[in-house]
């Protein structure tokens, strides 16, 4: 274990925005904390990073370096007239890392950044940006790296590059916390999640057992198969070549196996779940 968080608490004048949260993160596994807007997010990860102090609970680091979280927090707070190398020198001036010309080309090449590219960094795409920011947070190589709301901004194409990234900082045993509103990236892209609501951690396991425990409908599409309709009781919507199914993903088999038995030539069938239904524990978690 790298960092073991136990019962944070912090309140403001609004409320308790980190309401009794415990957490355990691991070397070489990706962490989310997923949650709507205002749920407590950066206020835990300002925590974390010793920004803001809690008004209980407890955080232990087990870690020798001088630096042991890197992380983005809010926005990553690039000098837009300088470009990306120029920004890095001056990052790791501040936080006294290496800074030679080799060093910092290392750091922009293990984030995808082109060595070539030379212009200011209010040139850049969003994703590039994060991939900068990402290189600044890996400045003295911390074992933790923090990153708020990553995807924010960027298209399927940035998110999905993205997730390479991030996945490759694991396989360089990182530890890795992200938070999002979005469950689909962090699903593709996380070992285990934290789900938080008005500062209250609400649920959190392993990511595909959590979200197979959780879905209780699917959409499944085939030529006709609104045709079945009165043949399956808990189908909750069916037009020409779509059905919506209410049941679990122990029951998901069953059903496909029925309706090709009859005859439908099933194209697609996507589980439906949404944030809410995560933040609502199952009766018998509770
Ligand atoms: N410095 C502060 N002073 C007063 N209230 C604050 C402060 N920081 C956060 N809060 C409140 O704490 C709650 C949690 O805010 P926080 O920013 O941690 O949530 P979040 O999940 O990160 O939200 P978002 O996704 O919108 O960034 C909110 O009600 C917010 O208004």
């Amino acid at each position: 274990m790298i960092l073991e968080a136990n019962n944070l608490t912090k309140s403001y004048k609004s409320g308790k925005a980190v309401d009794h949260i415990s957490m355990q993160l691991k070397a070489g596994k990706i962490y989310g904390l997923l949650g709507k807007n205002g749920a407590g997010k950066t206020t835990l990860f300002k925590i974390l990073c010793n920004l803001v102090t809690p008004d209980s609970g407890t955080l232990k680091i087990y870690s020798e370096k001088r630096k042991s979280i890197g992380a983005i927090i809010e926005n990553p707070g690039l000098y837009g007239y300088l470009n990306a190398y120029e920004n890095l020198k001056i990052f790791a001036e501040i936080q006294n890392a290496p800074r030679d010309r080799k060093s910092l080309q290392e750091y922009l090449k293990n984030v995808g950044l082109p060595l070539e590219r030379k212009d200011a960094v209010r040139n850049f795409s969003m994703g590039m940006k994060q991939r900068l920011a990402i290189a600044i947070a890996l400045l003295n190589d911390p074992e933790i790296i923090i990153l708020d709301e990553p995807f924010s901004g960027l298209d399927p194409t940035g998110v999905s590059a993205l997730i390479q990234l991030i996945k490759s900082l694991a396989v360089q045993h990182k530890s890795i916390l992200i938070s999002s509103h979005l469950m689909t990236e962090l699903q593709n892209c996380c070992d285990y999640l934290y789900v938080i609501d008005s500062g209250k951690l609400v649920n959190q396991g392993e990511t595909n057992a959590l979200f197979n425990k959780h879905i209780s409908r699917f959409t499944i599409k085939g030529i006709g198969v609104g045709q079945a309709k009165n043949e399956f009781p808990n189908i909750i919507f069916a037009e020409d070549h779509r059905i919506d199914i209410q049941c679990n993903s122990t029951e998901i088999s069953n059903v496909l196996e029925k309706l090709v038995q009859k005859g439908y030539k099933i194209t697609a069938c996507v589980p439906q779940l949404t944030l809410n239904e995560l933040l609502s524990p199952l009766p018998h978690d509770v």
